[in-house]
């Protein structure tokens, strides 16, 4: 399972962390932004012509730079002062925005983020020669959206507690006392949560904590290195206090044991796409993948099921299914579906998903390792895929040589998208409609869907 879990590899290019006392150096004069960058960072050159990139600044705005870190052929920073502002720029609505490296875009009013969002997956595009329909836009809320976290939790020498999220690049967590771009419900949880730890008899015991909002419940999950009697019960008591689910991964290793400590171990979250008009939900259990945004799902889910055009017993391949987020809607229209997926466990809970949603006839669902391509693509109608970042450039390359008619490809990364709608194209395939789905306002962070079909010869 090469690719499972794993990130991006990055290149790691030779850099200078200035050393000064606050590890900083100003930019002399100020500077005027050119562009966005595609990861929301302002674009400038300082008076040697070397380019700087610059959190927090928008096009058009002229600012006082600190520069942080020297490449060789680039440096970054980000702003001391704003001389003159974009009048897209807003306050951010969070406190902690630009040091706990959720977020990048708060300062940008939030059509201008969309509004980039479009713009990066056109020059992603362009950069391999496809142009590209203008990109529709699927939107909800700005903030109170995202259905699952994990904090760390962290004791410091000093006996300090840290818990937050992860700064991005740094073995360091972030002490997080609010997160608006959680969905409410989580939110409130932030402070009881950071109250209970920090009286924990063990809370160096503890990993982090994950939390899931379903549509009806939500469920914590804790990473428990060893199991403490005396914090389990104070768990379990927050848990009743708080009526959430709660479950325990508890083992050192990387094959921790699941353990539900709740009342209602029968019970997981649920959350409603399109396939629960009929009655069901889709059930998740801890670590299972589940997209953030519930109401920009809903909607990613029904244009999936709209450009899909389902035909009764056309033949659809899904491939990274995780729990059948697009494989039951698709089944519950009609189509018979192939669902592969890499995690036993997520296979699992797509059977136990399509038995609820009364569609188990209609979906064949299979535990296998997508780092290369699954074989009979080309029996299919239909090829569905949503890949994580890395993007499926194999599975690219064998529907270019021999694929079926139509390709929908959900992506969370632009980079690898293009890359892989490139290959399909050399293949003979015509980019034929895309949309930006607004999966995560105020990050940078870039969901997206394309059709493609094969031009016929
Ligand atoms: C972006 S998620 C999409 C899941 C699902 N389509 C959804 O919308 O909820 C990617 C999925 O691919 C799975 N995956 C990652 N690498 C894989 C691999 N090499 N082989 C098979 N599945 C893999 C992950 O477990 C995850 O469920």
């Amino acid at each position: 399972m090469a690719m499972l879990g794993q990130r991006r590899q990055q290149r790691r290019p030779a850099r200078k962390r200035l050393e000064a006392s606050n590890g900083q150096r100003d930019e002399k004069g100020s500077v005027v932004i050119e562009r966005m960058a595609h990861d929301g960072r302002g674009v400038s050159r300082n008076r040697d012509g070397k380019t700087l990139f610059i959190e927090q600044a928008l096009t058009g705005e002229e600012v006082e730079v600190a520069i942080h870190t020297q490449h060789g052929r680039y440096d970054e920073g980000h702003v001391r002062r704003v001389v003159k502002a974009s009048e897209a720029r807003v306050t951010p609505g969070c406190e902690h925005f630009g040091r706990c490296g959720g977020c990048d875009l708060q300062h940008l009013e939030i059509e201008g983020q969309r509004r980039h969002k479009q713009q990066v997956l056109r020059e992603h595009l362009e950069r391999h020669d496809i142009a590209l329909p203008e990109p529709e836009l699927l939107k909800g809320e700005a903030w109170g959206y995202r259905r699952r976290a994990r904090l760390g939790v962290r004791v410091g020498s000093d006996d300090r507690l840290h818990f937050g999220y992860r700064v991005r690049g740094q073995d360091r967590l972030f002490n997080i006392e609010q997160c608006p771009i959680l969905e409410p419900r989580l939110e409130a949880l932030l402070q009881p949560l950071r109250a209970l730890i920090e009286t924990l008899e063990a809370p160096r015991r503890l990993g982090h904590v994950e939390l899931v909002a379903g549509d009806d419940s939500v469920m914590i999950t804790l990473r428990q290195l060893r199991r403490v009697p005396g914090d389990m019960t104070r768990w379990q008591q927050f848990a009743r206090d708080h009526q959430l689910l709660l479950s325990v991964l508890a083992g050192e290793g990387n094959s921790p044991q699941l353990m539900r400590l709740d009342d209602h171990p029968d019970i997981w979250p649920h959350y409603r796409a399109l396939v629960d008009d009929r009655g069901a939900g889709i059930g998740i259990q801890s670590g299972d993948f589940l997209q953030a945004n519930a109401d920009v799902n809903h909607q990613l889910v029904a244009r999936v099921l709209e450009w899909a055009n389902v035909h009764n017993e056309m033949a659809v391949m899904d491939l990274f299914a995780g729990v059948g987020n697009f494989s039951l809607t698709l089944a519950a229209a009609g189509a018979r579906v192939i669902a592969y997926e890499g995690r036993e466990s997520m296979v699992q809970r797509l059977r136990d998903n399509a038995e609820n949603a009364g569609v188990a006839d209609r979906i064949d669902a299979r535990c296998t390792d997508l780092s290369g391509a699954p074989a009979g693509l080309e029996q299919a109608d239909l090829v569905v895929l949503d890949p994580p970042r890395s993007g499926a450039q194999g599975i690219c390359q064998a529907l270019a040589d021999n694929g079926p008619s139509r390709v929908l490809y959900v992506s969370c990364e632009p980079a690898t998208l293009a890359r892989d709608v490139h290959i399909l194209t050399g293949g003979g395939y015509r980019l034929v409609q895309a949309l930006v789905a607004d999966m995560f306002p105020q990050t940078a962070h870039l969901e997206s869907l394309v059709l493609l079909e094969r031009q016929s010869t």
